[in-house]
């Protein structure tokens, strides 16, 4: 008992409205499968303010939307908050996203280059021609009948692209083919989500005892599989002397030179982040993009006419044209706003610290969702309305701060931004100009019970129409 209330009286110090501690346990929920979980937490904002308490488990936690906060917490103050919840796995299996401390700094120093300019540009040609096959399939699909389940072929998509620009693997996902490769990588998914009350019962565990976890390898066996496939991948390319300049090659060059805290395998574990994060969330976009384009015809006609536009005098649509697509790229910062597929990014007070005014003790978790500020009508007017032209640059200063996150913010920003941005909207025009993205009675928008986050809908079915 006094090992779980060890901490009590610190989210009660903080001055805040909290939600109760439920006797020696955390505060509710307990029953994650049982509830919405975003609905849960839009509900919560909407009740207890921009800045609010729960224990997490034993865990003090701070819950905000506030931008001021989250601006201290992820940028000014970013030296006590470099670490995120304290998912501790041994550390030779720890990947940039769960890491911590110098650890990570070291981390993302080292796989940052990955995204500059310079090395982007080896993955655009691949990422072009992956896109435009897909779109090809689709159109052979929807020959035979005009509403398809598109989320297979845009789990495929991700999955082709990025087995090819950071693994150098030519896969065909989209079609179905590889089923081992994308299995593993779907099985790494499944294993975070609180669908059955054993899940659950495992996750309350790791969040009333978190010092579990730091004794078990809490990866499931497919993660542990991507490693493996990443060592091999490295070992052959070692073999052979290729040099191909693309995510691997950054692993194979760090990993000549190792220095502490970084090991040889954790150079390997870097693998199991690239993979998994970088397909599910963009597919899950793409999907969401799709839904949304096919409820709100208008706003895909101005698309489609802006994609005319530009491309006009025979110019492709290439990683070049689509800088000049800025109302496909405010729908796509649109789309991440009404439907973030990761709907919350997580800090850890690494060093007692003040923040507006709120004095927090080392060791407490900082949880910032996304999806109730994107609907706080306050930050968004018309908060559920699609309207693309809001990300518009004469419309930008009307967006505050710290209010539109998807991908979280601040010094632990997702890494990948750029290349996921350049993947959907490569892929959107290309699909865009071809086809018509229609509404059907079918076209629905199911997530699968216990997602934690908005991260996998069920089937998408989208009727298409061929262009003339
Ligand atoms: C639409 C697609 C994507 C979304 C919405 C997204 C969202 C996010 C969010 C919310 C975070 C947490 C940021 C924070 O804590 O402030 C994150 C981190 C991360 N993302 Fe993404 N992501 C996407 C695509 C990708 C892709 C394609 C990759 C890899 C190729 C990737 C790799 C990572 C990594 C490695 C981190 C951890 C960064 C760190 O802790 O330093 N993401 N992402």
């Amino acid at each position: 008992c006094l090992y779980l209330t060890q901490h009590r009286g610190v989210v009660e110090s903080f001055g805040i409205p909290y939600i109760k501690p439920f006797l020696i346990f955390g505060s509710p929920p307990f029953a994650f499968h049982k509830i919405n979980y975003q609905d849960w937490m839009i509900g919560q904002c909407k009740k207890l303010g921009r800045t609010w308490g729960r224990y997490d488990g034993i865990n003090p936690t701070i819950v905000s939307i506030d931008p001021e906060f989250i601006k201290q917490v992820t940028v000014k103050q970013f030296d006590s908050f470099t670490d995120t919840f304290d998912f501790h796995t041994p550390d030779d299996s720890t990947t940039l996203d769960i890491s911590q401390g110098d650890t990570w700094r070291a981390l993302r120093k080292m796989l940052s280059p990955t995204f500059t300019t310079g090395k982007m540009k080896s993955m655009l040609e691949p990422m072009e021609a992956i896109a435009e096959r897909t779109v090809d399939y689709i159109e052979e699909k929807v020959k035979n009948n005009s509403t398809i389940d598109v989320k297979p072929i845009l789990q495929g998509f991700t999955l082709d692209t990025i087995a090819k620009c950071a693994f150098g693997l030519e896969t065909k996902a989209y079609k179905g083919e590889d089923d081992q490769f994308a299995k593993t990588a779907y099985d790494v998914f499944n294993q975070f989500r609180a669908d059955t009350w054993t899940n659950v019962l495992f996750f309350n565990i790791v969040s009333h005892f978190p010092v579990i976890s730091r004794f078990f390898n809490l990866w499931p066996e497919s993660a542990m599989k991507i490693r493996e496939m990443t060592t091999q991948i490295m070992n052959e390319r070692d073999k052979n002397n290729v040099e191909v300049g693309d995510f691997i090659d950054r692993l194979r060059e760090h990993k000549a030179n190792v220095e502490p805290p970084v090991t040889p395998p954790m150079i390997d574990a870097q693998g199991i982040v690239f993979l998994t994060a970088g397909f599910e969330t963009t597919a899950t976009t793409l999907g969401h993009m799709c839904y949304l384009l096919a409820k709100n015809p208008d706003a895909q006609e101005a698309l489609y006419e802006e994609i005319m536009r530009v491309c006009d005098s025979s110019a492709k649509i290439d990683h070049e044209t689509i800088k000049d697509m800025h109302l496909l790229e405010g729908a796509f910062n649109e789309t991440l706003r009404i439907r973030p597929p990761v709907t919350e990014h997580d800090r850890l007070c690494t060093k007692d610290c003040v923040v507006e005014g709120i004095k927090i003790p080392k060791g407490t978790r900082i949880q910032l969702p996304n999806l109730p500020a994107h609907i706080d009508e306050e930050f968004f007017p018309d908060p559920f309305a699609f309207k693309p032209e809001r990300f518009l640059k004469e419309n930008a200063h009307q967006i505050t701060p710290f209010t539109w996150r998807p991908f979280g913010s601040g010094n632990r920003v997702c890494i990948a931004q750029r290349f996921a941005t350049t993947e959907v909207l490569i892929f959107m025009a290309k699909l865009l100009s071809r086809f018509r993205i229609l509404d059907s009675p079918s076209t629905k928008l199911n997530y699968f019970r216990g997602d934690l986050f908005l991260l996998s809908h069920s089937e998408m079915n989208i009727k298409f129409e061929l262009r003339a």
